[in-house]
Protein backbone atom coordinates (compact mmCIF):
# COMPACT_ATOMS: atom_id res chain seq x y z
CA UNK A 1 0.00 0.00 0.00
CA UNK A 2 1.04 3.79 -0.65
CA UNK A 3 2.04 6.38 1.53
CA UNK A 4 -0.01 9.33 0.74
CA UNK A 5 0.90 12.31 -1.50
CA UNK A 6 1.70 15.42 0.79
CA UNK A 7 -0.30 18.36 1.29
CA UNK A 8 -0.27 20.84 -1.25
CA UNK A 9 -1.10 24.03 0.92
CA UNK A 10 -1.00 22.37 4.73
CA UNK A 11 2.58 21.70 6.81
CA UNK A 12 3.53 18.23 6.80
CA UNK A 13 2.06 16.08 9.75
CA UNK A 14 -0.47 18.89 10.73
CA UNK A 15 -2.86 16.10 11.08
CA UNK A 16 -0.61 12.80 12.46
CA UNK A 17 -1.88 10.57 14.71
CA UNK A 18 -5.61 11.74 14.37
CA UNK A 19 -8.17 9.62 13.10
CA UNK A 20 -10.92 11.17 10.94
CA UNK A 21 -14.65 9.17 10.22
CA UNK A 22 -15.62 10.41 7.12
CA UNK A 23 -19.56 9.52 5.73
CA UNK A 24 -20.10 9.25 2.12
CA UNK A 25 -16.48 8.96 2.01
CA UNK A 26 -16.43 6.62 -1.42
CA UNK A 27 -17.22 9.44 -3.92
CA UNK A 28 -16.83 13.23 -5.01
CA UNK A 29 -16.32 15.53 -1.82
CA UNK A 30 -16.12 12.92 0.94
CA UNK A 31 -13.32 10.97 -1.21
CA UNK A 32 -11.14 14.43 -1.61
CA UNK A 33 -11.82 15.48 2.01
CA UNK A 34 -10.76 11.75 3.41
CA UNK A 35 -7.65 12.10 0.40
CA UNK A 36 -6.82 15.82 1.70
CA UNK A 37 -7.34 14.71 5.65
CA UNK A 38 -4.84 11.39 4.75
CA UNK A 39 -2.00 14.17 2.73
CA UNK A 40 -1.96 15.56 6.20
CA UNK A 41 -1.06 12.83 8.38
CA UNK A 42 -4.63 11.59 9.31
CA UNK A 43 -5.52 7.87 9.35
CA UNK A 44 -8.83 8.00 7.47
CA UNK A 45 -12.16 5.72 7.79
CA UNK A 46 -14.60 6.11 4.88
CA UNK A 47 -18.06 4.67 5.34
CA UNK A 48 -21.15 4.51 2.71
CA UNK A 49 -23.41 1.42 1.63
CA UNK A 50 -21.38 0.72 -1.50
CA UNK A 51 -18.51 -1.58 -0.35
CA UNK A 52 -17.14 -2.09 -3.76
CA UNK A 53 -17.05 2.35 -4.33
CA UNK A 54 -15.31 2.12 -0.65
CA UNK A 55 -12.51 -0.21 -1.59
CA UNK A 56 -11.86 1.38 -4.61
CA UNK A 57 -11.56 5.01 -2.66
CA UNK A 58 -9.14 3.67 -0.16
CA UNK A 59 -7.18 2.35 -2.60
CA UNK A 60 -6.69 5.23 -4.33
CA UNK A 61 -5.67 7.03 -0.57
CA UNK A 62 -3.70 3.74 0.46
CA UNK A 63 -2.66 2.50 3.88
CA UNK A 64 -3.56 5.39 5.57
CA UNK A 65 -7.80 4.70 4.88
CA UNK A 66 -9.85 1.89 5.60
CA UNK A 67 -13.51 1.12 5.15
CA UNK A 68 -16.77 0.36 6.92
CA UNK A 69 -19.92 -0.27 5.39
CA UNK A 70 -23.33 0.66 6.13
CA UNK A 71 -26.50 3.17 6.33
CA UNK A 72 -26.26 5.96 8.41
CA UNK A 73 -29.81 6.07 8.45
CA UNK A 74 -29.89 3.14 10.49
CA UNK A 75 -28.98 3.18 13.95
CA UNK A 76 -26.90 -0.64 14.28
CA UNK A 77 -25.54 0.32 11.11
CA UNK A 78 -23.98 3.94 12.39
CA UNK A 79 -23.28 2.69 15.80
CA UNK A 80 -21.14 -0.33 14.02
CA UNK A 81 -18.94 2.72 11.68
CA UNK A 82 -18.02 4.47 14.53
CA UNK A 83 -17.45 1.24 17.00
CA UNK A 84 -15.10 0.32 14.03
CA UNK A 85 -13.15 3.13 14.04
CA UNK A 86 -12.79 2.97 17.47
CA UNK A 87 -11.61 -0.55 17.50
CA UNK A 88 -9.36 -0.07 14.56
CA UNK A 89 -7.37 2.82 15.69
CA UNK A 90 -8.74 3.46 19.79
CA UNK A 91 -9.80 6.97 19.20
CA UNK A 92 -12.01 9.39 16.60
CA UNK A 93 -10.92 13.04 16.76
CA UNK A 94 -12.76 14.33 13.76
CA UNK A 95 -16.59 13.46 12.07
CA UNK A 96 -17.32 14.90 8.57
CA UNK A 97 -20.99 14.34 8.34
CA UNK A 98 -20.26 14.44 4.44
CA UNK A 99 -23.27 11.90 3.27
CA UNK A 100 -26.38 13.67 2.06
CA UNK A 101 -28.53 14.05 -0.49
CA UNK A 102 -32.07 14.77 -2.21
CA UNK A 103 -33.78 15.15 -5.55
CA UNK A 104 -34.74 18.09 -7.74
CA UNK A 105 -38.39 18.68 -7.55
CA UNK A 106 -40.64 21.71 -7.63
CA UNK A 107 -41.60 22.15 -3.93
CA UNK A 108 -45.51 21.34 -4.75
CA UNK A 109 -44.97 17.73 -6.16
CA UNK A 110 -43.11 16.68 -3.08
CA UNK A 111 -44.73 13.68 -1.30
CA UNK A 112 -44.79 12.76 2.26
CA UNK A 113 -42.65 10.13 1.70
CA UNK A 114 -39.87 12.38 -0.25
CA UNK A 115 -39.92 14.79 2.14
CA UNK A 116 -38.85 12.69 5.00
CA UNK A 117 -36.61 10.39 3.32
CA UNK A 118 -34.41 13.79 2.53
CA UNK A 119 -35.01 14.40 6.50
CA UNK A 120 -33.82 11.07 7.38
CA UNK A 121 -30.71 11.11 5.31
CA UNK A 122 -29.81 14.85 5.77
CA UNK A 123 -31.35 15.16 9.68
CA UNK A 124 -31.59 12.40 11.40
CA UNK A 125 -28.58 10.82 9.58
CA UNK A 126 -26.04 13.69 10.62
CA UNK A 127 -27.63 13.64 14.22
CA UNK A 128 -27.28 10.03 14.72
CA UNK A 129 -23.47 9.67 13.94
CA UNK A 130 -23.09 13.24 15.82
CA UNK A 131 -24.47 11.56 18.80
CA UNK A 132 -23.07 8.14 18.58
CA UNK A 133 -19.33 10.26 17.99
CA UNK A 134 -19.82 12.19 20.98
CA UNK A 135 -21.16 9.52 23.13
CA UNK A 136 -18.99 7.02 22.56
CA UNK A 137 -15.24 8.07 21.38
CA UNK A 138 -15.56 12.29 22.13
CA UNK A 139 -16.87 12.95 25.26
CA UNK A 140 -14.63 10.09 26.91
CA UNK A 141 -11.69 11.52 24.92
CA UNK A 142 -12.49 14.96 25.95
CA UNK A 143 -11.75 16.48 23.21
CA UNK A 144 -13.19 16.05 18.95
CA UNK A 145 -14.13 17.95 15.85
CA UNK A 146 -17.24 17.43 14.11
CA UNK A 147 -17.88 19.45 10.37
CA UNK A 148 -21.13 18.92 9.22
CA UNK A 149 -21.24 19.38 5.09
CA UNK A 150 -24.28 21.02 3.77
CA UNK A 151 -25.51 21.96 0.71
CA UNK A 152 -25.67 25.86 1.13
CA UNK A 153 -29.26 26.65 1.69
CA UNK A 154 -28.23 30.36 2.31
CA UNK A 155 -30.93 31.75 -0.81
CA UNK A 156 -33.41 28.97 -0.51
CA UNK A 157 -33.26 25.67 -2.42
CA UNK A 158 -36.37 26.77 -4.66
CA UNK A 159 -36.21 23.59 -6.63
CA UNK A 160 -35.12 21.19 -3.36
CA UNK A 161 -37.01 22.76 -0.89
CA UNK A 162 -37.30 19.80 1.20
CA UNK A 163 -33.38 19.78 1.05
CA UNK A 164 -32.88 23.34 1.54
CA UNK A 165 -35.56 22.81 5.09
CA UNK A 166 -33.00 20.08 6.21
CA UNK A 167 -29.65 21.51 5.15
CA UNK A 168 -30.42 24.98 7.36
CA UNK A 169 -31.78 22.28 10.29
CA UNK A 170 -27.99 21.35 9.99
CA UNK A 171 -26.44 24.56 10.09
CA UNK A 172 -28.88 25.71 13.00
CA UNK A 173 -27.63 22.04 14.77
CA UNK A 174 -24.33 22.97 14.24
CA UNK A 175 -24.53 26.14 16.20
CA UNK A 176 -26.53 24.54 19.33
CA UNK A 177 -24.22 21.42 19.22
CA UNK A 178 -21.19 23.65 19.26
CA UNK A 179 -22.55 24.99 22.44
CA UNK A 180 -23.92 21.85 23.93
CA UNK A 181 -20.50 19.85 23.72
CA UNK A 182 -18.14 22.87 24.13
CA UNK A 183 -17.67 22.03 27.77
CA UNK A 184 -17.02 18.28 26.52
CA UNK A 185 -13.86 19.74 24.01
CA UNK A 186 -15.87 19.38 21.11
CA UNK A 187 -15.83 21.72 18.50
CA UNK A 188 -18.80 21.90 15.66
CA UNK A 189 -18.81 23.39 12.60
CA UNK A 190 -20.64 23.25 9.04
CA UNK A 191 -19.51 23.74 5.47
CA UNK A 192 -22.20 25.11 3.47
CA UNK A 193 -21.00 24.18 -0.06
CA UNK A 194 -21.80 25.82 -3.23
CA UNK A 195 -21.59 23.66 -6.36
CA UNK A 196 -18.60 21.66 -6.74
CA UNK A 197 -17.92 19.37 -9.95
CA UNK A 198 -18.47 16.15 -9.14
CA UNK A 199 -19.67 12.49 -10.95
CA UNK A 200 -23.09 13.27 -8.53
CA UNK A 201 -23.55 16.52 -10.89
CA UNK A 202 -24.99 13.98 -14.07
CA UNK A 203 -27.77 13.22 -12.21
CA UNK A 204 -29.11 17.29 -12.50
CA UNK A 205 -31.02 17.76 -15.85
CA UNK A 206 -28.91 19.14 -19.08
CA UNK A 207 -29.85 22.24 -19.15
CA UNK A 208 -28.91 23.06 -15.19
CA UNK A 209 -25.31 20.86 -15.74
CA UNK A 210 -24.58 23.14 -19.13
CA UNK A 211 -25.11 26.69 -17.63
CA UNK A 212 -24.39 26.05 -13.73
CA UNK A 213 -20.69 26.89 -14.71
CA UNK A 214 -21.28 30.12 -16.24
CA UNK A 215 -23.65 31.17 -12.93
CA UNK A 216 -20.77 31.56 -10.70
CA UNK A 217 -19.34 35.12 -10.59
CA UNK A 218 -15.75 32.65 -10.30
CA UNK A 219 -16.69 31.40 -13.72
CA UNK A 220 -16.49 27.65 -12.87
CA UNK A 221 -17.18 24.75 -10.12
CA UNK A 222 -15.35 24.23 -7.22
CA UNK A 223 -13.02 21.68 -7.25
CA UNK A 224 -13.18 18.75 -4.73
CA UNK A 225 -9.77 19.14 -3.60
CA UNK A 226 -10.68 22.85 -2.53
CA UNK A 227 -13.34 21.43 -0.62
CA UNK A 228 -10.88 19.06 0.75
CA UNK A 229 -8.76 21.48 1.92
CA UNK A 230 -11.44 23.52 4.04
CA UNK A 231 -12.09 20.29 5.96
CA UNK A 232 -8.37 19.75 6.95
CA UNK A 233 -8.48 23.77 7.91
CA UNK A 234 -11.19 23.29 10.03
CA UNK A 235 -9.87 19.96 11.34
CA UNK A 236 -6.52 21.47 12.51
CA UNK A 237 -6.60 23.56 15.76
CA UNK A 238 -8.41 27.09 13.82
CA UNK A 239 -11.36 24.95 13.27
CA UNK A 240 -11.67 24.25 16.90
CA UNK A 241 -11.51 28.07 17.51
CA UNK A 242 -14.31 28.20 14.81
CA UNK A 243 -16.82 26.15 16.47
CA UNK A 244 -19.93 27.01 15.89
CA UNK A 245 -19.54 28.38 12.30
CA UNK A 246 -20.95 28.02 9.22
CA UNK A 247 -17.74 28.38 6.47
CA UNK A 248 -19.46 28.89 2.93
CA UNK A 249 -17.50 27.89 -0.03
CA UNK A 250 -19.25 28.69 -3.34
CA UNK A 251 -17.69 31.40 -5.37
CA UNK A 252 -19.97 33.69 -4.66
CA UNK A 253 -22.57 32.04 -6.45
CA UNK A 254 -24.71 30.12 -3.68
CA UNK A 255 -27.02 27.32 -4.54
CA UNK A 256 -29.90 28.93 -6.11
CA UNK A 257 -30.64 32.69 -7.85
CA UNK A 258 -33.06 34.54 -10.06
CA UNK A 259 -37.15 33.41 -10.28
CA UNK A 260 -39.46 30.75 -9.84
CA UNK A 261 -39.89 28.89 -12.56
CA UNK A 262 -36.30 28.93 -14.01
CA UNK A 263 -36.26 30.15 -17.48
CA UNK A 264 -33.54 27.39 -18.69
CA UNK A 265 -35.49 24.61 -16.28
CA UNK A 266 -39.27 24.98 -18.03
CA UNK A 267 -40.26 22.54 -19.92
CA UNK A 268 -42.87 23.10 -23.32
CA UNK A 269 -45.55 23.52 -20.73
CA UNK A 270 -43.75 26.57 -18.82
CA UNK A 271 -43.40 23.30 -16.27
CA UNK A 272 -40.64 22.27 -14.28
CA UNK A 273 -39.62 18.94 -14.13
CA UNK A 274 -38.57 16.63 -11.31
CA UNK A 275 -35.66 14.71 -11.61
CA UNK A 276 -35.82 10.68 -12.39
CA UNK A 277 -35.94 8.40 -10.37
CA UNK A 278 -32.69 6.13 -9.80
CA UNK A 279 -32.71 2.65 -10.70
CA UNK A 280 -33.42 0.31 -7.53
CA UNK A 281 -29.90 -1.20 -7.58
CA UNK A 282 -28.36 2.18 -6.34
CA UNK A 283 -31.21 3.12 -3.82
C1 LIG B 1 -31.76 28.62 -11.63
C2 LIG B 1 -30.91 27.92 -10.64
C3 LIG B 1 -30.76 26.50 -10.98
C4 LIG B 1 -29.98 25.83 -9.92
C5 LIG B 1 -30.02 24.37 -10.10
C6 LIG B 1 -29.19 23.73 -9.10
C7 LIG B 1 -29.15 22.24 -9.30
C8 LIG B 1 -27.81 21.72 -9.14
C9 LIG B 1 -27.43 21.52 -7.70
C10 LIG B 1 -26.06 21.03 -7.66
C11 LIG B 1 -25.55 20.95 -6.28
C12 LIG B 1 -25.34 19.57 -5.88
C13 LIG B 1 -25.94 19.12 -4.84
C14 LIG B 1 -25.80 17.77 -4.32
O1 LIG B 1 -26.27 17.51 -3.26
S1 LIG B 1 -24.93 16.65 -5.20
C15 LIG B 1 -25.11 15.13 -4.24
C16 LIG B 1 -26.27 14.49 -4.64
N1 LIG B 1 -26.27 13.12 -4.13
C17 LIG B 1 -27.38 12.63 -3.81
O2 LIG B 1 -28.40 13.29 -3.82
C18 LIG B 1 -27.34 11.19 -3.41
C19 LIG B 1 -28.25 10.85 -2.33
N2 LIG B 1 -29.68 11.05 -2.69
C20 LIG B 1 -30.56 10.19 -2.37
O3 LIG B 1 -30.15 9.18 -1.82
C21 LIG B 1 -32.03 10.45 -2.67
O4 LIG B 1 -32.25 11.61 -3.37
C22 LIG B 1 -32.90 10.40 -1.40
C23 LIG B 1 -32.41 11.41 -0.37
C24 LIG B 1 -34.36 10.70 -1.71
C25 LIG B 1 -32.78 8.96 -0.94
O5 LIG B 1 -33.66 8.53 0.03
P1 LIG B 1 -34.32 7.07 -0.06
O6 LIG B 1 -33.34 6.06 -0.56
O7 LIG B 1 -34.92 6.85 1.27
O8 LIG B 1 -35.38 7.35 -1.13
P2 LIG B 1 -36.23 6.43 -2.08
O9 LIG B 1 -35.55 6.36 -3.38
O10 LIG B 1 -36.60 5.14 -1.39
O11 LIG B 1 -37.57 7.32 -2.19
C26 LIG B 1 -38.37 7.64 -1.03
C27 LIG B 1 -39.43 8.63 -1.45
O12 LIG B 1 -38.78 9.81 -1.94
C28 LIG B 1 -39.51 10.31 -3.07
N3 LIG B 1 -38.57 10.36 -4.22
C29 LIG B 1 -37.30 9.96 -4.23
N4 LIG B 1 -36.72 10.23 -5.42
C30 LIG B 1 -37.68 10.81 -6.17
C31 LIG B 1 -37.69 11.36 -7.49
N5 LIG B 1 -36.63 11.38 -8.26
N6 LIG B 1 -38.86 11.86 -7.96
C32 LIG B 1 -39.98 11.91 -7.18
N7 LIG B 1 -40.01 11.42 -5.90
C33 LIG B 1 -38.88 10.90 -5.42
C34 LIG B 1 -40.69 9.43 -3.26
O13 LIG B 1 -41.76 9.99 -2.56
C35 LIG B 1 -40.26 8.13 -2.61
O14 LIG B 1 -41.33 7.38 -2.12
P3 LIG B 1 -41.99 6.21 -3.05
O15 LIG B 1 -40.90 5.20 -3.30
O16 LIG B 1 -43.11 5.68 -2.23
O17 LIG B 1 -42.42 6.88 -4.32
N1 LIG C 1 -21.45 18.08 -5.60
C1 LIG C 1 -21.88 19.26 -5.24
O1 LIG C 1 -21.87 20.21 -6.03
C2 LIG C 1 -22.39 19.50 -3.86
C3 LIG C 1 -22.57 18.51 -2.92
N2 LIG C 1 -23.00 18.85 -1.65
C4 LIG C 1 -23.19 17.87 -0.60
O2 LIG C 1 -21.94 17.28 -0.28
C5 LIG C 1 -22.14 15.90 0.08
C6 LIG C 1 -21.36 15.01 -0.86
O3 LIG C 1 -21.78 15.28 -2.18
P1 LIG C 1 -21.16 14.61 -3.48
O4 LIG C 1 -19.88 13.97 -3.16
O5 LIG C 1 -21.18 15.60 -4.54
O6 LIG C 1 -22.30 13.56 -3.81
P2 LIG C 1 -22.38 11.97 -3.74
O7 LIG C 1 -23.77 11.63 -4.13
O8 LIG C 1 -21.25 11.40 -4.51
O9 LIG C 1 -22.12 11.71 -2.20
C7 LIG C 1 -23.00 11.12 -1.34
C8 LIG C 1 -22.22 10.07 -0.56
O10 LIG C 1 -22.96 9.72 0.58
C9 LIG C 1 -23.10 8.30 0.63
N3 LIG C 1 -24.41 8.03 1.19
C10 LIG C 1 -25.61 8.41 0.70
N4 LIG C 1 -26.61 7.96 1.48
C11 LIG C 1 -26.01 7.31 2.50
C12 LIG C 1 -26.49 6.62 3.63
N5 LIG C 1 -27.79 6.52 3.86
N6 LIG C 1 -25.60 6.05 4.49
C13 LIG C 1 -24.27 6.15 4.25
N7 LIG C 1 -23.76 6.80 3.20
C14 LIG C 1 -24.61 7.36 2.33
C15 LIG C 1 -22.97 7.82 -0.80
O11 LIG C 1 -22.44 6.50 -0.88
P3 LIG C 1 -23.39 5.20 -0.97
O12 LIG C 1 -24.43 5.51 -2.03
O13 LIG C 1 -22.46 4.10 -1.33
O14 LIG C 1 -23.98 5.04 0.38
C16 LIG C 1 -21.98 8.81 -1.37
O15 LIG C 1 -20.67 8.37 -1.16
C17 LIG C 1 -23.64 15.67 0.03
O16 LIG C 1 -24.19 15.92 1.29
C18 LIG C 1 -24.09 16.71 -0.97
O17 LIG C 1 -25.45 17.01 -0.86
C19 LIG C 1 -23.21 20.14 -1.30
C20 LIG C 1 -23.05 21.13 -2.21
C21 LIG C 1 -22.69 20.88 -3.56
Amino acid sequence: MSTPAPSRIFAPGLLDGQVALVTGGGTGLGRAAATELAACGAQVVIAGRRAEVLEATAARIGAAASVVCGDIRDEDDARRIVDTALEHHGRLDLLVNNAGGQYFVPAEAIATRGWQAVFRLNVDGTTRMAELAVERAMRPAGRGTIVNVTLSPHHGLAGMTHSSAARAAVESLTAAWARQWAADGIAVVAIAAGHFQTDALDKYPEPVRAGVARTVPLQRLGQPHEHGWLVALLASPLGRAMSGTVVTLDGARDNWFGPWPPPTLTDGDGDVPTEERRPAATR
